[in-house]
Parts: structure tokens; C-alpha cells; sequence
């Protein structure tokens, strides 16, 4: 059986002209962020995307506004988002899977051989085939076709008869397929870090852009929290939304400087 990693859309309702968060929202809160889309904007390739000075002080400063209650929740797996910048924050990597603590070993389930041999099967299909890339990443792969966008229906059929035949759960992104181990996503990611310090406590708001950060908003509403969507509207259980990544560093800024 196929474990599609997202909402169902039943869950789902237009929503197209959502409201700007209000700064007071981010009064008590939980602050759950996305990276890629949310707080730095969408790259060619994944290797494209640089986290700028800037951002990492004003999430420290964030932080500390919020006593700590702040964690980075990406598709990018822990060590990557340690490379990218963020080893003096809460992660929670891969979809879910992987968490890890500021100056902690990752908590994470081991590589499956079925990861393996769907990114051998990924690297066949995209031999020849330029623009295409495999990321290969900790406990997960990804198909990109960012760069050869005619090859994007051929790599979902790719991915869907993989995640069937191996026992992968299919993780749509933007242009993007990933493989990886199923049990997760950001959801849960959101639901195991509310029971610990520092995030148990506050109210969950969570910030993303991607189809998969749907699952964050779920939880962050479902625990009285709220969902902030980043980009055009689209159906979303968000309640607020953000036009760009530009728009949520400055609404960021602004929670800081505690203005209104
Ligand atoms: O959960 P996120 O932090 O949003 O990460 C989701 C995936 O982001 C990356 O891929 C996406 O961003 C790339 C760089 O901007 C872009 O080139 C690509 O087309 C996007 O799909 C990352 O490479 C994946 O591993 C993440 O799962």
C-alpha cells in the first residue's frame, strides 16, 4: 500500500484571502519555522539556498524573547540544517523523523537498505536526463526536477511504484519527490516537541509554505495554535498567511522589537 506522506484533503477548505498575523500572536507562543520557502526563499538547486547572518541573529533574538521556544522544522535532515547554520537550535529534520537538541547527537531511526535502492533507482532514471538531481540525504532521498520540469510527471510515476514496491512513504515537495522512511511528519514533529521543554507550554504557531508543512498547521490549530501560510493562497488549514519569505522576516523583526 502506498503511504502518502500528507492531509487528506478533506481536511482541507479554501481559505483564499487569508489575514497577515497579528504580532500579539506571537505573545506565549510555541514558534514552530519552516526553512525552506519560509525563511529563505526557494533555490535552483538545494546546495543554492544560504542562511545569511542576519536571519540566524534574529532567531536567536526570537528565542530568547520566547524563552527558548523556538525550533527550526524542516524537510532537511538535522545534519544539514547543522551545515546550513542552525546547530544552536531545536531541530526537528526529515519530515518528522529526526530531532535533535542544540550541541546533541540527532535522535533517528537508521538508513533502511530500501532508501538505498531507491536512490540506485532515482540515479538510473535521472542518468541522462539533465537538470535532473538526487540529494541524497541522511535517512531519505529526493528526485529533483526543478531544473527539468518536463521529466516531473515521469518522476512521480517513479516514485509512487518505488514508495509501493520498497514500503517508502512518498513525500511531494516543491519539484521535488522524496523517499523516506513512513510514522512521521511535521505534525507529530509538532505534537512530540509540545510535550517537551522548552516548547511545553506555549502555544504552537507554525510558519511554512510547502503542502507538507499542512500537517504543522493541523497540530498547531488542533492545540490551540495557529498555522501561517507563506505564498500565494491556496487551499490550507492556516489561519494567516505571509506573502514571502521577505514578509515573514519582517513580521519576525517586528515580534522582537515587541512593536504593534
Ligand atoms: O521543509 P523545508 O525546510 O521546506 O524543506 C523541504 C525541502 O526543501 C529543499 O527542496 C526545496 O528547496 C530547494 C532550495 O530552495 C529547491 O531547489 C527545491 O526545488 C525545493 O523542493 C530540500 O532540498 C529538501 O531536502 C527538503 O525536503
Amino acid at each position: 500500500m502506498r503511504h502518502f506522506a500528507r492531509v487528506s484533503d478533506s481536511r482541507l477548505s479554501p481559505l483564499p484571502d487569508l489575514p497577515p498575523p497579528p504580532l500579539a500572536l506571537l505573545n506565549g507562543a510555541a514558534l514552530f519555522l519552516d526553512f525552506d520557502g519560509t525563511l529563505a526563499p526557494i533555490a535552483d538547486t538545494p546546495d543554492g539556498v544560504v542562511v545569511d547572518g542576519e536571519l540566524l541573529a534574529l532567531l536567536e533574538r526570537l528565542r530568547q524573547r520566547l524563552d527558548g521556544r523556538l525550533a527550526i522544522v524542516s524537510g532537511r535532515s538535522v545534519a544539514t540544517l547543522r551545515d546550513l547554520g542552525f546547530g544552536a537550535f531545536l531541530l526537528a529534520g526529515t519530515h518528522g523523523l529526526e530531532f535533535a537538541d542544540p550541541g546533541e547527537p540527532a535522535e533517528a531511526p537508521p538508513r533502511l537498505p530500501a532508501v538505498d535502492d531507491a536512490e540506485a533507482a532515482f540515479h538510473s532514471f535521472a542518468t541522462h536526463k539533465p537538470g535532473l538531481l538526487v540529494e541524497r540525504k541522511t535517512i531519505s532521498v529526493g528526485l529533483h526536477f526543478r531544473g527539468a520540469p518536463q521529466w516531473g510527471d515521469a518522476a512521480r510515476d517513479l516514485a509512487e511504484g518505488l514508495a509501493d514496491r520498497l514500503g517508502l512513504a512518498l513525500q511531494p515537495g516543491k519539484m521535488l519527490y522524496e523517499l523516506r522512511p513512513g510514522g512521521a511528519d511535521k505534525g507529530t514533529a509538532v505534537r512530540t516537541l509540545m510535550q517537551r521543554r522548552p516548547m511545553a507550554g506555549g502555544k504552537p504557531i507554525f510558519i511554512g509554505d510547502d503542502v507538507t508543512d499542512e500537517e504543522g498547521f493541523a497540530v498547531a490549530r488542533d492545540l490551540g495554535g495557529a498555522g501561517v501560510l507563506v505564498g500565494a493562497p491556496r487551499t490550507t488549514l492556516a489561519a494567516f498567511s505571509l506573502e514571502q519569505v521577505a514578509a515573514v522576516r519582517h513580521y519576525l523583526a517586528q515580534g522582537v522589537a515587541g512593536t504593534g
